[in-house]
């Protein structure tokens, strides 16, 4: 493939900027791929795996001379980076994000730019428990989601060519509007996360009286959880911070559910049970059968029956 910018610049070099490195060089969809990050090990370690072209030691070295910069902090920490960046970008940069939340970023991020750059802000519908630069992976986003929601006042041609991008990686792109998108991933990401942090939290509190049995006999639908909860604290703390009504409404809504099912139980009323099962089962089959889920069994589609045997 053609190289798409002369120069990305990835501003945190963890897992998703370095999945972009791999990807961009790999598919030789920039002519150069350079890198900052805060951490001098961080730094060293990008430098030893060779994950850019050139790794600085400042953000404003690397953001020189580029054409597309790509914010890949924290998303707490996205608005001191741009504010740091600012004075350093070239006239009709494109600055996109890969943050897991979108308002506040653009509200951290935006007004500390010049007037004479693009923001795209974006999200990667990927990723893994694993962070830090030696995390990443080309293929992370093939098959995937990125969404993009770009501002009102974005030009057409900044938008499409970094749509071209993201989709030369592998992503399937979609275009959101900011605040329905941190509604959207309150529910499919960040209360899903919320409640495995929970879940293993409550189970280690139980291991300390069941002697280690809840880890030594852990199920499978507990070690996906552990999988989950084992995902960046910094990250995570920052999500949740940052999504804050979109997470409470959310989370307020499953307590609802929770209970319900609570008093199902409590009453034996298994039709109950069983009638919610099945409209969940029917959600899962329905995710793969979209295509969502590519390493999923084949159990039989269409095969759900809405009575209790
Ligand atoms: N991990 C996921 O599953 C996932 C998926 C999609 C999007 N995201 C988002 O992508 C962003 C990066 O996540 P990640 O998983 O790559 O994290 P990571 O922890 O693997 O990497 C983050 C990097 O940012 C650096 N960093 C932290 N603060 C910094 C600062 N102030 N200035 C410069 N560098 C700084 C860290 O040293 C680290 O190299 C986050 O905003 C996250 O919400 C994560
Ligand atoms: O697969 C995982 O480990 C993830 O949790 C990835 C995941 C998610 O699907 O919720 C996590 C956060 C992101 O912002 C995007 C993707």
């Amino acid at each position: 493939m053609s190289a798409i910018y002369d120069r990305v610049a990835l501003i945190g070099l963890g897992l998703i900027a370095g999945s972009m490195a791999h990807a961009l060089r790999e598919k030789g969809l920039a002519r150069e791929v350079v890198g900052y990050a805060r951490s001098e090990e961080t730094r060293k370690t990008a430098r030893e795996i060779g994950l850019c072209d050139t790794v600085y030691d400042s953000a404003a070295e690397a953001v020189a001379k580029a054409d597309l910069v790509v914010l890949a902090v924290p998303v707490g920490a996205m608005g001191a980076v741009a504010q740091d960046i600012a004075p350093h970008l070239a006239k009709g940069t494109t600055i996109t994000d890969v943050g897991s939340v979108k308002q506040s970023v653009i509200e951290a991020v935006q007004p500390h730019l010049p007037e004479d750059v693009h923001f795209i802000p974006g999200h990667p519908l990927a990723g893994t428990e694993h962070s830090g630069p030696r995390a990443g992976f080309a293929s992370l986003f093939e098959n995937r989601w990125w969404l993009l929601t770009p501002l009102p006042d974005s030009p057409a041609a900044p938008v499409e060519k970094l749509v071209g991008l993201v989709t030369a990686m592998g992503a399937k792109c979609d275009r959101m509007e900011a605040a329905h998108h941190d509604l959207v991933l309150a529910v499919t990401s960040h209360a899903p996360h919320l409640i495995a942090y929970t879940m293993v939290g409550v189970a280690d509190h139980l291991r300390r009286v069941t002697d280690e049995e809840v880890i030594q006999y852990s199920a499978a639908g507990f070690r996906d959880f552990t999988r989950i909860a084992a995902s960046d604290p910094t990250m995570w703390r920052d999500v949740f911070l940052h999504n804050k009504e979109a997470t409470l409404d959310i989370l307020g809504r499953f307590t609802e559910e929770l209970f319900t099912l609570q008093r199902a139980i409590r009453m034996g009323d298994g039709q109950q049970l069983h009638d919610y099962f099945t409209r969940t089962r029917s959600i899962r089959r329905g995710i793969i059968e979209a295509g969502q889920d590519t390493e999923a069994p084949d159990f039989g589609r269409g095969a759900t029956s809405g009575k209790m045997p």
